[in-house]
């Protein structure tokens, strides 16, 4: 469902991404692990379309990223790190506004709308305006805005950064859920999040895929005890040596 080859992207003179290929499969939730400035927001931003891809190939759903950007951005729901919202504007008519420009229309985008305020319990604050809301629960609505069109792909940029244990919890039950049917693609730095919503993990270090594997099989391969002393052990070498 999203195929990543060989792909790169430099700004000025440094690499931000290096040459990294990965897939997420349908049903399956890779957990994108990486130390602050590793690549991961620059390489969901190429899947999405939001940056042009420097040298390699993204396929979503089959479909090349560059040659039919469109058509892609119908397959793919995009949290992004820093999610813009209209703080004059009600959950439930931001909501609204973000179908509209997806172009539903009709019962169609009602039903749209009072779906995905179910998914994102959004219900009790689904009529206050965005400005009023608790940082939780802004995350939810930038969340429900990305499966208004129940994408079969999902793109989410720390989907829990910021949401107290309670909400967390929640978003990662949603996660592992909405995963049994999509193909689902999230950054954290939460490791506990990876056993409990990821099916695979791909830990990248300075623009590159250091681990790719299970959260099981990483930790059996690396005799890590556990997956804080496997991230520590892969993406620190550079600090450990200065
Ligand atoms: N528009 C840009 N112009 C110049 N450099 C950039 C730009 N966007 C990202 N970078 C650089 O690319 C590298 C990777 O950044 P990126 O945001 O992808 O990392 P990240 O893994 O998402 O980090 P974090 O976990 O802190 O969000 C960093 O060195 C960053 O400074």
């Amino acid at each position: 469902m999203i195929e990543v080859t060989n792909l790169t992207k430099k700004f000025g003179s440094k690499y931000a991404v290096h040459d990294l290929s990965f897939t997420v499969e349908k049903g399956e939730v890779l957990g994108f692990l990486g130390p602050n400035g590793a690549g991961k927001s620059t390489t969901m931003r190429m899947i999405t379309g939001f940056i042009p891809v420097g040298r390699g190939s993204i396929r979503v759903c089959g479909l090349d990223v560059e040659k039919e950007p469109e058509r892609v951005k119908d397959k793919i729901g995009y949290l992004p790190e820093s999610a813009p919202l209209y703080p004059e504007m009600s959950v439930t008519s931001f909501l609204g506004f973000c179908a509209s420009a997806r172009g539903m229309r009709g019962k169609a985008r009602k039903e749209a709308i009072e779906r995905v305020i179910e998914t994102c319990f959004l219900q009790k604050v689904a009529h206050q305006t965005i400005d009023t809301l608790s940082k939780g629960f802004r995350h939810r609505t930038c969340l429900a805005q990305s499966l208004l069109h129940d994408p079969e792909v999902l793109v989410l940029d720390e989907p829990t950064d910021g949401l107290d244990p309670n909400q967390k919890h929640e978003v990662r039950n949603l996660i592992r859920d909405l995963g049994k049917e999509k193909s689902i693609l999230f950054s954290t730095h939460i490791l506990e999040e990876v056993d409990a919503a990821c099916s695979r993990v791909v830990i990248v270090d300075q623009g590159k895929i250091v681990e790719n594997g299970t959260p099981a099989e990483l930790r059996t391969k690396s005799e890590c005890q556990s997956l804080h002393e496997l991230f520590r052990k892969v993406t620190t070498k550079e600090t450990t040596a200065a």
